[in-house]
């Protein structure tokens, strides 16, 4: 039997990753989809959706309020504005969410289900209504990371991240494009000519970073460089995507305070397109092998993809040109560090719009209406 779905933000960069995968799993056979727009209410449904009715307005409650279960990508501004009314009015369908507004709530569920498929059946039997994709380096880690996550052998670990563009959305991904471009453009001549003094061209290209590029979304050039702080200031020195990593981390796994598991670190973005990459250290609550280490994160996941620790094999499969555009959550440079036996690093990359964003909704979606 098929039921309604609505679906906010499916146009938005991490809506049309997900309504691709819904295509590449054939999930619109299972469900009727309603489309929600906030700027072209009676526009033409989506091509892909034969059938669907003319796009709705995604500020009508009474549209919303009629389905069963609504799907959003649409953004936390956007939730903030329709979530709370809608539930005022008695509405106690299902809520899928990419956008963080909700995550830290009470009644609400950080939903990836290859590592917390316990806590979503678990809140699903006790009624819960709200579930809510993770931060994206959050999910990538867990991903790659479950079979010492799961299994209570992390003390405490710590993160520090190189995120991609893509994180900030569409117009930052552009931004870092064309500021690569109008850096080449700078030395373009120089960089024809194998004569040119490369000192001549740094300047050159560090006087075009300090002055001629369009940096409007970042506020400051990204390529050729970082920018080591994500999201907003705390105030205690730490950045809101860093707390994410220790609260969201442990709220996914159903932590309490007694086995909370501290993570912390620092957030840097970098250049790269649309995956995001970690390199952790971790303190294990037992001295294991590293091939034991290797075969519990293999085994604990489909996705999860062990390099062994080769500069081969490292270069080859562990970067954001390997993992883009894949589910695959290549994790590998485990090895122990000097501090101790108990003491790993490990470098783990993820595709932010697939398992960091897209896919763990579309699989929240397949288990509320019982197909996975
Ligand atoms: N970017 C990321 O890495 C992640 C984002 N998220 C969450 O998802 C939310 C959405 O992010 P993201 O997909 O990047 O946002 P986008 O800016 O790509 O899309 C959001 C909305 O913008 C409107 N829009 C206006 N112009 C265009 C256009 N030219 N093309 C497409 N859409 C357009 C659409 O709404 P309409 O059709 O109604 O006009 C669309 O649904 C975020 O706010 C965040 O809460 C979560 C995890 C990761
Ligand atoms: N903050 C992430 C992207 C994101 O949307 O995160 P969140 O879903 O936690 O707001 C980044 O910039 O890489």
């Amino acid at each position: 039997m098929t039921s309604s779905v609505g679906f906010v933000g499916y146009r938005g960069m991490v809506g049309s990753v997900l309504m691709q995968r819904m295509q590449d799993e054939g999930d619109f056979a299972n469900l009727d989809p309603v489309f929600f727009s906030t700027s072209n209410a009676g526009g033409a449904a989506p091509a892909f959706a034969e059938g669907a009715p003319a796009l709705q307005d995604a500020y009508d409650l009474d549209t919303l309020a009629k389905l069963p279960i609504i799907v959003t990508a649409q953004g936390g501004d956007y939730t903030s504005a329709v979530h709370g009314d809608l539930r005022k009015r008695g509405w106690d369908g299902l809520w899928i969410d990419a956008a963080s507004t909700l995550r830290m709530n009470d009644d609400s569920v950080i939903v990836l289900d290859p590592v917390n498929r316990n806590v979503i059946d678990k809140s699903l039997g006790d009624g819960t209504k709200d579930f809510v994709g993770g931060n994206c380096t959050v999910s990538c880690m867990l991903m790659g990371l479950g079979g010492l996550f799961k299994n209570g052998l992390v003390e405490w670990g710590t993160s520090m991240t190189y995120q991609a563009a893509s994180g900030g959305g569409a117009r930052h991904m552009r931004e870092l494009l064309t500021q690569f471009g109008d850096i080449n453009n700078h030395v373009a001549s120089e960089l024809d000519d194998p004569a040119s003094a490369i000192l001549e061209i740094d300047r050159k290209v560090l006087a075009a970073q300090r002055g001629g590029l369009d940096a409007t979304q970042f506020g400051v050039p990204l390529a050729g460089s970082l920018i080591p702080w994500i999201d907003s200031d705390l105030g205690n020195g730490q950045s809101k995507e860093e707390w994410k990593a220790g609260v969201e981390t442990n709220k996914i796994l159903g932590n309490t305070e007694a086995n909370k598991v501290v993570v912390d670190g620092l957030c840097v973005r970098i250049g790269a397109m649309r995956s995001h990459s970690q390199a952790l250290t971790l303190k294990l609550t037992e001295d294991l092998s590293v091939s034991e280490i290797e075969k519990l994160l293999a085994e604990d996941n489909e996705w999860a993809k062990v390099v062994p620790n080769t500069k081969e094999a490292t270069v080859d499969a562990l970067t954001p040109v390997a993992a883009s555009g894949t589910l695959d959550i290549p994790v590998g440079r485990i090895r122990k560090l000097e501090m101790g036996p108990k003491y790993i690093s490990a470098f783990t990359v993820g595709d932010q719009l697939l398992w960091g964003a897209a896919e763990p909704l579309r699989r929240m979606l397949a288990i509320a209406q019982g197909r996975l």
